[in-house]
């Protein structure tokens, strides 16, 4: 029998960030990689990440929250899932104050109308914290490059750890570079142990950035808000931007406020509940 046959699960979406919420507080199960990846195809219940709740360990917070990527991969923050898992604890208790435990520290929610704001903490630069596999003299701009040695289409990331691993590439224009075609090879790249989230990013302006994102064990997805998190941090230390900024992905915009007074990353956006109902056996099995 498949670990997590009928379990009840919630379908939702931030910004078009595909999300699955499955509640296992009553029934602490791991989430099996295997079962993630059969769930997580086209014809079955297709989702870039699970948002799998679990028993809290600290007094005053809802869930230990652990983060599945469509391959089956686990990683340290969702932005755009933190902001579901706050609207569906909020649908449950009635409260619109949330706090979530991760492996990457505390996330603070609050609910004012269809704007959910989380706090995504603080940002982490140092080659090791991203990580990178050796050192850099500069994280805001790695010797990183993609395309044909002699005319490079992308080069120059910064790179920043916002829980999880992001590269930000700056280019004139996002549209007019194939992000699927350099995404894998970037995600992959040997200088990254860890793989990471391949961003582009255009300056629109002091306030407002556009953005793509290859996300690490997914794809390309429609949003992704630690990668709106970790390139405004980033846009910031360039002197690209100010520390609040519009981010503008496909599935729509996120206000990012990079915190003067304890450098802690305020995300706001919205979420919404699309459908719910039971893990079946053949849909463990990646059956329709
Ligand atoms: N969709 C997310 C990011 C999810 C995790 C990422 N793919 C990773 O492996 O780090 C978001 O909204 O932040």
């Amino acid at each position: 029998m498949a670990a997590l046959e009928n379990r009840p699960f919630v379908k939702m979406n931030g910004l078009g960030n595909e999300i699955v919420v499955l509640d296992l507080r009553d029934a602490p199960l791991a989430v099996p990689p295997e079962e993630a990846r059969a769930l997580a195809r086209p014809d079955v219940l297709p989702f870039d990440q699970i948002m799998a709740l679990y028993p809290p360990t600290t007094e005053g917070t809802s869930a230990f929250v652990r983060i599945i990527n469509s391959d089956g991969s686990e990683s340290g923050a969702c932005g755009n899932g933190t902001r579901c898992i706050a609207l569906y604890e909020a649908g449950r208790t009635g409260r619109d104050h949330l706090l979530f435990e991760s492996v990457a520290g505390l996330l603070d929610c609050r609910i004012a109308g269809a704007a959910i704001t989380a706090d995504m903490g603080v940002p982490r630069f140092g080659w090791a914290d991203i990580p990178l596999a050796g050192p850099v003299a500069d994280t805001r701009a790695i010797e990183l490059q993609a395309g044909p040695a002699e005319a490079p289409v992308l080069r120059a990331p910064s790179v920043v750890n916002v829980g999880n691993p992001h590269a930000i590439f700056w280019v004139e224009d996002i549209d007019a570079v194939d992000l699927a075609h350099y995404g894998p090879e970037l995600e992959h790249h040997p200088i990254f142990p860890a793989r990471a989230n391949i961003s582009l990013a255009q300056i629109v302006g002091a306030d407002h950035i556009r953005l793509k994102v290859w996300e690490r064990g997914v794809g390309l997805t429609r949003a992704c808000g630690s990668a709106a998190c970790a390139t405004a941090v980033a846009a910031a230390r360039l002197g690209l931007t100010g520390r609040r900024v519009t981010v503008t992905l496909p599935g729509g915009d996120l206000v990012i406020d990079w915190r003067v007074s304890d450098d802690h990353m305020l995300m706001t956006g919205p979420a919404e509940f699309e459908f719910d109902g039971q893990l079946s056996a053949a849909m463990l099995a990646g059956a329709a």
